[in-house]
């Protein structure tokens, strides 16, 4: 594949005390050359004077070079560290593009020639994107999971017993060709396939990684004055909501981003939930209902007999300062009596609605491409054709999953493993 050469500031935004641009692509060494002439053997660092076109001065970098395939990108590059400033940035990048040998890259761009010359599979170049973005703790462990290949390997796992099986279906087919009476007993071969759609329905059983990124939607439902924006105002600890002693105060859907124990939550309130012949009151009705259906955890506050149907609800029992009968948690806003045991309680919920410490989650691509594989092999036929195909087809979805698309692999175990002498 013929690419042209590209570059960019591959470090932070100047000014920073070192800034790194990186070239890739056939004329990396030559636009490099252009600048700071004699290049360092590979992997060498060599401090060198880059020069303009007229042979300014530009700045004094480091400069490391890498030779194809041995580079991130699996093309020749160059790295040069240059002082931070501004100005030297702007120097050094614009004398590369005078070159006339490389132009300014796209984002992402090199990551993608990564992948695209099979130096990072996709599973890996999804996890550097998600490292880069890591904002806690926990989503940065989740992305090194993506980026260092635990998550890879387990595909590979995956595949290499799936082409194992397929293998053997394809070679009982050729079987069967020559020897019309033999019979092959697949029974060995659906067990394995059943074993594999077990595994991958456990991992679709995990929560997705998404929830990491885009946090918890906790939502405050209830009928009209039950207390809900009084509550989002002391979770939130600030007067986030308008409060007021008139029933139907709310009528849009407040949220209020929150993070609580390196978990990020958005809080959302929402209208109070009656009959009603206001029109804009009934669009804040009607938006309260689909937020409740959409949240991940529900705390409704008003009688339990009307709380809408949810796996995470949990039943508030609000100004309980002013009355103790209600069931549900009491809590008082105006107090902040029961605040913490409520909020433990959202924690514990939280808890299982998100990847657990440790556990590699898949993000929604992943998990499409796995249940497509699910899917093709969830009922293994006994008729040996129809389960070849069934093979196949589960092959391509995991190929799918990794980026690469091929059956060559395949090909490569039946001729190996299962030379029939042909
Ligand atoms: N004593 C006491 N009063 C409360 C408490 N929470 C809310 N209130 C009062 O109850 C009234 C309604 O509170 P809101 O927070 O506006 O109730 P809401 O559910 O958001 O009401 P709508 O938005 O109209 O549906 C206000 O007068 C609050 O001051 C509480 O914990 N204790
Ligand atoms: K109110
Ligand atoms: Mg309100």
């Amino acid at each position: 594949m013929a690419a042209d050469t590209i570059y960019a500031l591959a470090s932070g935004r100047p000014p920073a005390a070192i800034a790194i641009i990186r070239i890739s692509g056939p004329a990396a060494h030559d636009s490099a050359r252009a600048l700071a002439g004699e290049l360092p053997p590979p992997r060498l660092a060599a401090l060198r004077w880059l020069r303009d076109a007229a042979g300014q001065k530009l700045d004094e970098a480091l400069l490391l070079r890498f030779d194809a395939p041995a580079s991130a990108t699996r093309e020749d590059c160059v790295e040069l560290h240059c002082h931070g400033g501004r100005a030297v940035v702007d120097a050094v990048l614009a004398a590369l593009g005078a070159t006339g040998l490389a132009r300014l890259a796209e984002p992402g761009e090199f990551t993608r020639r990564a992948l695209a010359n099979g130096r990072v599979d996709l599973i890996a170049a999804e996890g550097l994107a998600d490292l880069l973005e890591a904002e806690t703790e926990t989503q940065r462990r989740q992305a090194l999971a993506l980026a260092d290949g635990t998550l890879g390997a387990a595909i590979r796992g995956w595949r290499e017993r799936l082409v194992n099986l397929s293998a053997q279906a394809e070679a009982a087919i050729d079987y069967v060709d020559e020897e019309e009476e033999t019979r092959t007993d697949l029974e060995p071969l659906r067990c394995e396939a059943e074993g594999l759609v077990r595994e991958w329905r456990s991992w679709l059983d995990r929560p997705s990684a998404e929830k990491l990124r885009e946090g918890i939607r906790l939502v405050v439902a209830g009928p009209p004055n039950a207390g809900k924006s009084s509550l989002v105002n002391a979770l939130a600890g600030s007067e986030r909501a308008i409060v007021t002693a008139i029933a139907g105060t709310t009528r849009d859907v407040i949220e209020v981003p929150l993070a609580l124990g390196g978990v990020a939550f958005t809080l959302v309130d929402t209208a109070g939930q009656r009959d009603t012949y206001d029109p804009v009151e009934r669009i804040g009705v009607a938006r309260a209902e689909a937020e409740a259906a959409g949240a991940d955890i529900l705390l409704w506050l008003g009688d339990a007999s009307d709380a809408p149907i949810h796996d995470q609800l949990i039943l508030v029992a609000p100004k309980a300062d002013l009355e103790q009968s209600a069931v549900g948690l009491p809590v008082s806003s105006l107090t902040g009596a029961g605040l913490t045991d409520l909020m433990a309680e959202v924690r514990t919920r939280a808890s299982t609605l998100l990847p657990h410490e440790g556990q590699i989650a898949l993000n929604r691509r992943q998990r499409d491409c796995l249940a497509d594989a699910e899917d093709a092999l969830a009922s293994p036929s006994s008729d040996l054709l129809l389960l070849a195909e069934q093979l196949r087809a589960t092959l391509r979805a995991l190929d799918h999953l990794t980026g690469q698309v091929g059956i060559e692999d395949m090909l490569d175990a039946l001729f190996t493993r299962f030379c029939l002498g042909k």
